[in-house]
């Protein structure tokens, strides 16, 4: 997959390209990150970006121009279909459904603000959509792009070691993640789970799910809103709803 960045700040990136999981598939070649600055494209002596709002009210806007020669370039970079995406507060919510809508793409533009935002025309014109992370306003759709980046590569094939780690993702399944342990086996007179000991797979998995159900009930019961729960799942959240009233 191509991404290419629209920003003001492009080293801010190599927080996700140079480190850890998705630094890997950048690596690897299993996704490439191109930057386009529209600071590069001003042809004043101060290389202006940002100017006052009609109407006043405080603060700065991103100008048009630059930012839509930046998307140009960045085009031109992915050198195929991209849909270019706006990271804001005004997005429609940014999921894991959405994670992996977006990792089927063979290229995304992600254009990060600054400022107080950009001119509604150039959402208008050239975003295809506006995606938000989260009901906060961030300094700049940076670290917003970059959750996206990260969210969508772990999506992609080849870039988690053993692809189960995929699918067992928690919101794979619409869930919270189940509880997880690893060595000492006994840490401040707190003992790992025997099930978790037993090297009884299936029992392990039904554990799990159960722990994952729970979980999701007490904690996001909205996420269990509308969810299908299978018969077994059913009978899980039961045990442990009841373990937990004993
Ligand atoms: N929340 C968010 N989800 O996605 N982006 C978010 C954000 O808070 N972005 C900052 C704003 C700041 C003004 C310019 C445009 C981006």
């Amino acid at each position: 997959m191509q991404i290419a960045v629209v920003s003001l700040f492009p080293e801010m990136f190599d927080a996700v390209t140079a480190y850890g999981v998705t630094g890997r598939a950048v690596k690897l070649g299993l996704v490439r990150v191109s930057h386009s600055n529209p600071r590069d494209f001003t042809v004043d002596k101060h290389r202006t970006v940002d100017d006052r709002p009609y109407g006043g009210g405080p603060g700065m806007l991103m100008k048009i121009d630059p930012l839509r020669q930046a998307i140009a370039a960045a085009k031109e970079q992915v050198r195929a279909q991209a849909r270019v995406v706006y990271l804001s507060p005004q997005g429609q919510r940014f999921d894991h459904r959405k994670a992996v809508e977006m990792a089927q793409e063979e290229a995304l533009i992600l254009v990060a603000g600054r400022y107080e935002g950009v001119d509604e025309r150039l959402i208008e014109t050239e975003v295809d959509e506006e995606l938000s992370i989260g009901d906060y306003v961030l300094s700049g759709g940076e670290l917003a792009a970059m959750v996206v980046i990260d969210a969508v590569t772990r999506q992609l094939p080849g870039v988690l070691g053993h692809g189960a780690s995929a699918e067992e993702d928690s919101y794979v399944n619409g869930l919270l993640d189940c509880p997880h342990y690893t060595r000492p086996e006994a840490f401040a007179g707190r003992v790992v789970p025997d099930v978790l000991l037993s090297g009884d797979h299936e029992k392990i998995r039904r554990w799990r799910l159960k722990q994952a159900l729970g979980r999701t009930y007490e904690r996001r019961p909205d996420l269990l809103q509308g969810r299908v729960m299978t018969p077994e799942e059913q009978e899980l959240l039961a045990d442990y709803l009841s373990e937990k009233a004993a």
